[in-house]
C-alpha cells in the first residue's frame, strides 16, 4: 500500500488516506442547509433482473413537461429492463422504447413530487437538459413527464456506468492500490472539458461536477449527466451547492459562478490522479480548499508537473484566479488530444473501447 502523503507542511493532523481506508474526520464545517442534503450514498449498477419491472399503472394523469413537436413519451411506452442507478432523488433505468426499439434510461423520482420548490427544482433539470440540445460529452435529455406525481425523464442511455464505478474498478486492482493510467485521465479530461464548454457556453453552471455524475456511452466517452442542481449563470437566488466532497469553498458564501464548477472538476481530477478517499467535512476538506493540496510521492503514484500544476490552477481558491473552461481547452496536453482525435478518430475510438 502507498504510504500516506508528507503532513509535515500542513499545521493540522488530518490526512488523507488512499481510497480502502477511511478518512479520519477533525472538525465540521459550516452546516450547508439545503433541500438536498444530506446525501445518500450511491448505489452502484444493479445485475440485470430477469423478473420484469413493474410499469406505472394506467389510468393516471400526464402532464408533459417538454415541448417537442416529435412523438411524447409516458410510462407506458418502454419496456423497463433493469435498474442502473440510484441517486439521492431518483432511480434510473435502463429501458427499451416499444416502437423504435431503441434504448434509453429512464429517470424516475423516487417519491411522488407534491412540493412545489422540489418540483420546480425537477422542472429546471429538464429545461436546462432541453437547452443544452445534443452535445456529445452531456447526456442527452429527450422528454419529460409527470405521472402519478413522480418525474420521468427520458434521456439518452450511457450503458456503461460512471466514473465513479470505473475508479472503484481501478482500485481494486494491483491488489487495491491500483489507479487509472494518466493519459485515460487525460482523456476523460478532455471528454468533460468539451461538455463543461458548452454548459457555460449555454450559460449553465452545473453546481454538481463529481464521478457519480460523469457517465461513460456505449463507445467510452465520458459524458456530464444529472443536471439536477444547476443554475442559470447571473441567477441570484439561493440554491443547492451539490455533493460536499467535491463543492467548490466560494459556494459556503452562496458566490456562485462557472468556476465552481472548474473546482468541482480539479478535485475530481485529484481523485483520479491520487486515489485518495476525499474528505467530506474536516480540517483536510478546508486544507484542500486553501490550496493545501499533498500529493503522493512515492514513485509508484508518480503524477506529472503538467497534471499538479493544472490540479492546482483548477482548485485555486480564489474562483476568480481559477482557470476558466476556455483557459483549459486551450492547455497543451487538451489542445494536443484534440489533433490526435481528429486524425486518427476512428482508432481512437476503437482505443477507448478497450478502457
Ligand atoms: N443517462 C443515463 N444513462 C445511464 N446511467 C445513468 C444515466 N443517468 C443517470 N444514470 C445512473 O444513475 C445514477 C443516478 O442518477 P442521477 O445522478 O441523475 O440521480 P440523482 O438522484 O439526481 O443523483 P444525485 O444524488 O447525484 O443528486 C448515476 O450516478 C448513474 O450511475
Ligand atoms: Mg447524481
Amino acid at each position: 500500500m502507498r504510504p500516506l502523503p508528507d503532513q509535515s507542511a500542513f499545521e493540522d493532523k488530518s490526512e488523507l488516506v488512499l481510497k480502502k481506508v477511511r478518512i479520519k474526520e477533525s472538525e465540521d464545517i459550516t452546516p450547508i442547509s439545503s433541500p438536498r442534503t444530506p446525501k445518500t450514498p450511491k448505489i452502484c449498477p444493479k445485475t440485470p433482473t430477469k423478473t420484469p419491472l413493474r410499469t406505472p399503472t394506467k389510468n393516471t394523469t400526464i402532464h408533459f413537461l417538454t415541448q417537442k413537436k416529435r412523438t411524447k413519451s409516458t410510462s407506458n411506452d418502454f419496456d423497463y429492463l433493469t435498474e442502473i442507478g440510484e441517486g439521492s432523488f431518483a432511480k434510473v433505468f435502463k429501458a427499451k422504447g416499444k416502437m423504435d426499439n431503441k434504448l434509453y434510461a429512464i429517470k424516475k423520482s423516487k417519491r411522488p413530487i407534491w412540493e412545489t420548490s422540489e418540483r420546480n427544482q425537477h422542472i429546471q433539470e429538464i429545461e436546462n437538459g432541453m437547452k443544452l440540445g445534443f452535445h456529445n460529452n452531456i447526456a442527452q435529455v429527450l422528454c419529460a413527464w409527470e405521472e402519478g406525481g413522480h418525474i420521468y425523464i427520458q434521456m439518452e442511455l450511457c450503458e456503461r456506468g460512471n466514473l465513479k464505478d470505473a475508479l472503484n474498478l481501478a482500485v481494486q486492482e494491483e491488489g487495491g492500490a491500483g489507479k487509472l493510467p494518466e493519459y485515460i485521465i487525460w482523456q476523460y479530461l478532455y471528454d468533460v472539458a468539451q461538455g463543461l464548454a458548452h454548459v457555460h457556453e449555454k450559460g449553465i453552471m452545473h453546481l454538481d461536477i463529481k464521478p457519480e455524475n460523469l457517465l461513460f456511452s456505449n463507445d467510452g466517452v465520458l459524458k456530464i449527466g444529472d443536471f439536477g442542481v444547476c443554475s442559470s449563470a447571473n441567477e441570484e437566488k439561493e440554491g443547492d451547492e451539490g455533493d460536499q466532497v467535491y463543492m467548490a469553498p466560494e459556494l459556503l458564501n452562496d458566490i456562485r459562478t462557472p468556476a465552481a464548477d472548474i473546482f468541482s472538476l480539479g478535485i475530481t481530477l485529484y481523485e483520479m490522479a491520487t486515489n485518495y478517499n476525499l474528505p467530506k467535512k474536516g480540517q483536510m476538506w478546508r486544507n484542500l480548499r486553501e490550496g493545501k493540496i499533498p500529493f503522493p510521492e512515492d514513485d509508484d503514484a508518480i503524477i506529472s508537473d503538467d497534471l499538479k500544476n493544472l490540479i492546482l490552477r483548477m482548485m485555486d481558491p480564489d474562483p476568480a484566479k481559477r482557470i476558466t473552461i476556455q483557459g483549459l481547452l486551450k492547455i497543451d496536453k487538451l489542445q494536443s488530444l484534440s489533433c490526435l482525435k481528429r486524425s486518427t478518430s476512428t482508432l481512437y475510438r476503437l482505443q477507448r473501447k478497450l478502457f
